[in-house]
């Protein structure tokens, strides 16, 4: 479809969705629609089987938690065009159209803003009148967890905490890719995995020029996982997302945009209601490392060695083309990483994990400046505070292995004086903030830290 058809796309809909118990295989049917016709899209999600089949409750539970996917899973599509009408397939509670507007104007607030599309963030559902029925209420917090494993430390970090505290985790991935493979092996458990394809004709478009930019990739994978752990019959999904998720890249016409959107603790909390209302889930999904901040936990992963081969939070790792074999070592995320990493360990230690050493390389300072605040404002990366920065390189520029370091010496001196004298009483590792943790697992943490 030419692209002037697309630019004048007027609503976006959800025609159906399907399960098919025998293979796992769910279809999200998506259309755009205006004067010059429809575009269709299929998302296919295969969910992994569990043994036995599920009972009539569990099927009632699941399909409420799909509902919700199919709509949140909408944006990939939406985005393409991003007309002025989301039209809502069926009633829906009031958490749960708070938690779909939210997906729709803050998740898409990084792709509103480098597109210029304002109203983007004013967008409000049509949702057809009446309510859904009361669902079942399902309590399955005793269970064991469901921890999202995405390859980097962050999830490292929970697995081994849950592991520790003898909560028995199952790692759990969407499409794992050879890095989430080698971390699962690793580990030495066993895990589950979910596969989604994204409609190929999306791809086309966004090669023919359509609208394209991020999307709130964590409230997909953090749906798909819920409902995988209902199907088996699992307790609540543990994620790994850090207090600093939370903090926006800046203000846009008096919207926050925050690339990791749907990482922080708001999303967080309406997925939750959201759950609660439509699904009767009570306890469903909460982030371990919610209070910590990126920093910390760097400093936690520093005490597992077992997965230097193979950690990876590089994203470019996981393209879905032309992904990278690990870190590129070239990017905001590699860049934070390294620096938050390089006070724990040794210098040969951190070199080895990235495959090179990035605070030996003067190419990366114009980089490491924007991650500092000096320039610009923090980058659209999945990359911690400001502080956290300043923080790492003030422990770097006390250590006789890092001091001389060329990268090192230029940020020292890059530094105003007025970052330094607010790190003098950073709370980096002081945990804190709000957060969703039942006290089981908040004691899980407790040992660690
Ligand atoms: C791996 C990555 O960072 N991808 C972002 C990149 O996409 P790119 O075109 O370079 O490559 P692909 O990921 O292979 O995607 C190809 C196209 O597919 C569409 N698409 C992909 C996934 C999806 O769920 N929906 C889609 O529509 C899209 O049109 C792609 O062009 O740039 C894109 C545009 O800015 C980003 O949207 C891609 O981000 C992926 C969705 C992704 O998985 N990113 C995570 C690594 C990521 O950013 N995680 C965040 C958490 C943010 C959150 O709020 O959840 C983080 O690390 O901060
Ligand atoms: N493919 C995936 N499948 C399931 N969960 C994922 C996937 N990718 C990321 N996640 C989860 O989403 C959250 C955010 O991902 P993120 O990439 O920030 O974490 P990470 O890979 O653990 O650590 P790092 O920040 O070092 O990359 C984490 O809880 C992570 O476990």
């Amino acid at each position: 479809m030419p692209n002037e058809q697309l630019r004048r796309m007027d609503a976006f809909t959800f025609p159906s969705y399907s399960i098919d118990f025998a293979t796992g295989e769910v279809l999200f049917d998506y259309a755009l629609t205006g004067p010059a016709g429809e575009q269709r899209f299929t998302e296919v999600i295969t969910l992994p089987l569990p043994a036995t089949p599920p009972s009539d409750e569990t099927v009632a539970t699941l399909g409420r938690v799909l509902e919700v996917l199919h709509l949140v899973a909408g944006v990939s599509y939406y985005k393409a065009a991003a007309p002025p009408r989301l039209v809502l397939p069926a009633p829906l509670g009031a958490a749960a159209v708070d938690y779909v507007t939210a997906i729709y104007t803050q998740g898409l607030a990084e792709y509103a803003y480098r597109n210029q599309l304002p109203y983007v963030l004013e967008l409000r559902p049509e949702v057809p009148a009446g309510s859904p029925e009361s669902p079942r209420v399902y309590d399955d917090s005793d269970r064991r967890p469901l921890s999202a494993v995405g390859g980097g430390k962050d999830s490292i970090v929970t697995l081994e905490a849950l592991r520790r505290a003898d909560l028995d985790p199952v790692p759990f991935s969407v499409n794992p890719n050879h890095v989430i493979v080698s971390v699962n092996e690793a580990s030495g458990l066993t895990p589950l995995a979910a596969r989604r394809r994204i409609d190929p004709v999306l791809f086309e478009l966004n090669a023919a020029g359509a609208l394209n930019g991020h999307i709130p990739v964590t409230a997909i994978n953090s749906l798909i996982a819920v409902a995988t752990a209902v199907l088996h019959g699992l307790g609540p999904v543990v994620m790994s997302n850090e207090r600093s998720a939370s903090d926006p890249n800046l203000v846009w016409n008096g919207h926050e945009i925050n690339h990791q959107w749907s990482k922080g603790v708001e999303a967080e909390g309406l997925l939750r209601a959201a759950l609660a209302e439509h699904a009767g889930l009570t306890d469903p999904y909460f982030s371990l490392l919610r209070s910590l901040s990126e920093l910390h936990i760097a400093r936690l992963f520093a005490g597992f060695t077992r997965y230097d081969d193979v950690v990876t939070s590089c994203n470019a790792a996981f393209k879905l083309h032309d992904a990278s074999e690990r870190w590129c070592r070239d990017c905001p995320k590699c860049r934070f990483v390294f620096l938050a990493m390089a006070p724990f360990m040794p210098r040969e230690r951190v070199t080895h994990i990235f495959g090179g050493d990035l605070l030996a390389d003067p190419e990366q300072i114009p980089g490491y400046r924007e991650l500092l605040g000096v320039d610009g404002h923090k980058p659209f990366e999945c990359v911690g505070e400001v502080e956290e920065s300043v923080v790492a390189l003030g422990l770097l520029a006390e250590q006789d292995q890092w001091r001389d370091a060329p990268v090192i010496q230029a940020l020292v001196e890059a530094v105003p004086a007025t970052a330094w004298s607010a790190v003098a009483t950073s709370d980096v590792f002081t945990p804190g903030g709000p957060n969703h943790i039942p006290p089981t697992y908040a004691k899980a943490l407790t040992p660690l830290l």
